[in-house]
């Protein structure tokens, strides 16, 4: 196979330059979620395959660790050329895989052609330091230690199959970088649009074995991966579930783990209610939810709910609901198991005494919009992450009882909190056990550079650019000592 697929769509991984189905003749077919369609096939590789994988990621390290750091730069720079002008054929390969609709698909190959650009320019801005031995009591200026950052060696990147470009993107882009070579294990749901990432990087020029791809079953070969000994580093985005899995079994591997959230919104009672609610909308509903960074969750006082709510319905009720390929927000979900969850959270909250305000229904695993309100501590979808269109909103005393609220659950991506009152908001913002608090604005990751964590059940480690090339690498010190 010289191509990333043949005629029939049947995909290859990229194993040492070339694109190769597995001998094994297992493959996995990928239908979407859409409309049940036929997307393409991808290889379910073995356990031998992996290892040979592995042998040559090792074997490619010493010398993609020696190409200059403006080479490096020189290839993110095409790859991110080429996959804006591939934008619209990825586009379309995203929003029957993952059903996403094609304004976010189109933006999520963008977004992704900007971060591999943002991680060429601060790759090259790393630099090393020296550091002189006279600065600590007792030493002295004929000690001098030269510290530069060094590869960690051969970084398994895993992401999830709500943005399989942009979140590959964001591991294999600063792994490059800091000089490590990459394994790729897709999501399987996703997996044919990250080939197509990786088609980029290897047509931009990337040399043979630097970065490959397994793909498979996460459940079936994903162990097997993770514990190899050749591994130097897991990059994981995905479930808490598989997240903590990982953490157990990887034994010293370092990790880094971006996982769920229940990210919650706190309205105060200052606050601009229109802004919030339209703001709310937007960061609850796009791509049906499926954001880890979604709005997951409302808590506001009496005495602005019920405006709070009526404001929230409105923007509700404009959303486009249907097929990815039209003009709409809300879209099927990724799977039934997905909406049979999301029936599930609002069944349960509805006989618990919650009050339905739209939506609550499904069609397949088209999941509409819905609001729930006075949702109570004892329900579900107070503390579950839905990963679908649902939005409760709890009802508090006053903004301690919020933060309390906030605080108790298991997760700590991020929360916003509106308000016109920049000092309440600072302090509410300090008492809060997430990653990232958003002031006046809804969750959300981007823009890539920043800082980007979870605290508690939503991770560990630190993403984002610059954050991303550091978490990848490690200081490395040569001491001189002077004699004369
Ligand atoms: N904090 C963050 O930055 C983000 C977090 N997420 C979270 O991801 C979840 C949704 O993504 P989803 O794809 O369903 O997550 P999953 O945890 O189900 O899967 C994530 C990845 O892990 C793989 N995997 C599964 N089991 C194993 C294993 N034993 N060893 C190695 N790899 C394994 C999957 O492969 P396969 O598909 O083959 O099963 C997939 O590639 C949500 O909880 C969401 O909050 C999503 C995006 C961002
Ligand atoms: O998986 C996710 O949810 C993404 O990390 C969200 O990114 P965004 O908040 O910038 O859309």
């Amino acid at each position: 196979m010289s191509e990333l697929c043949n005629e029939k769509l049947v995909y290859g991984n990229l194993v040492n330059g070339r694109w190769m189905e597995s001998a094994s003749g297992n493959v996995i077919t990928v239908t979407s979620p859409v409309d049940g369609s036929f997307i393409g096939e991808i290889q379910a590789v073995s356990k031998e395959e992996v290892d040979e994988v592995i042998r040559y990621s090792k074997e490619g390290l010493s010398s993609w660790a020696g190409v200059p750091i403006f080479e490096k730069a020189r290839i993110l720079y095409k790859a991110a050329e080429i996959l804006e002008e591939r934008a619209e054929e990825i586009a379309d390969i995203l929003m029957m895989e993952i059903a996403k609709d094609r304004k976010s698909s189109v933006s999520e190959v963008k977004r992704t052609a900007d971060f591999l650009r943002f991680t060429a320019d601060a790759g090259k801005s790393l630099e090393g330091i020296a550091v002189s031995g006279e600065n600590f009591p007792g030493g002295s200026r004929n000690k001098i230690s030269y510290v530069r950052r060094v590869p960690l060696g051969t970084v398994l990147a895993i992401s999830p199959f709500n943005y399989p470009i942009n979140l590959s993107a964001s591991k294999i882009g600063p792994a490059l970088m800091g000089g490590n070579t990459v394994i790729l294990k897709p999501a399987t749901q996703g997996a044919i649009s990250a080939l197509h990432l990786v088609k980029a990087l290897q047509d931009a020029g990337l040399p043979e074995g630097v970065l490959q791809t397994v793909t498979g079953k996460g459940s079936e070969i994903g162990d097997y991966i993770v514990t190899h000994e050749n591994i130097n580093f897991i990059n994981f985005t995905g479930s808490t579930e598989v997240g903590r899995h990982l953490s157990k079994i990887s034994c010293m591997t370092p990790l880094l783990l971006e996982l769920g959230g229940k990210d919650a919104a706190l309205v105060l009672e200052d606050a601009d209610l229109k802004y919030a609610a339209s703001n709310i909308v937007e960061g609850a509903f796009s791509y049906s939810g499926q954001r880890c960074t979604a709005v997951k969750r409302i808590i506001t006082t009496d005495k602005i709910a019920d405006q709070l709510v009526d404001m929230l319905k409105t923007g509700i009720e404009k959303l486009a609901v249907g097929d990815p390929r039209d003009n709409v927000v809300v879209t099927p979900l990724i799977d039934q198991k997905a909406a049979d969850f999301a029936e599930f959270l609002i069944q349960d909250a509805i006989a618990k005494g919650a009050e339905l305000i739209v939506g609550n229904k499904r069609e397949g695993n088209l999941v509409y919009p819905t609001l729930l309100d006075k949702v109570t501590v004892d329900m579900e979808i107070a503390w579950k992450e839905p990963f679908s269109p649902i939005l409760p909103i709890i009802r508090v005393k006053d903004m301690d009882e919020a933060v309390e609220i906030a605080n108790r659950s298991e997760y700590g991506l991020q929360t916003s909190v509106f308000t016109k009152d920049i000092n309440k908001a600072f302090r509410i913002a300090e008492k809060l056990e997430v990653g990232t608090v958003q002031i006046n604005n809804k969750t959300e990751r981007g823009p890539d550079h920043f800082p980007f964590l979870g605290v508690k059940a939503s991770g560990m480690g630190t993403q984002g650019v610059k954050y991303s090339i550091e978490a990848m690498t490690r200081p490395k010190a040569i001491t001189i000592n002077l004699t004369e």
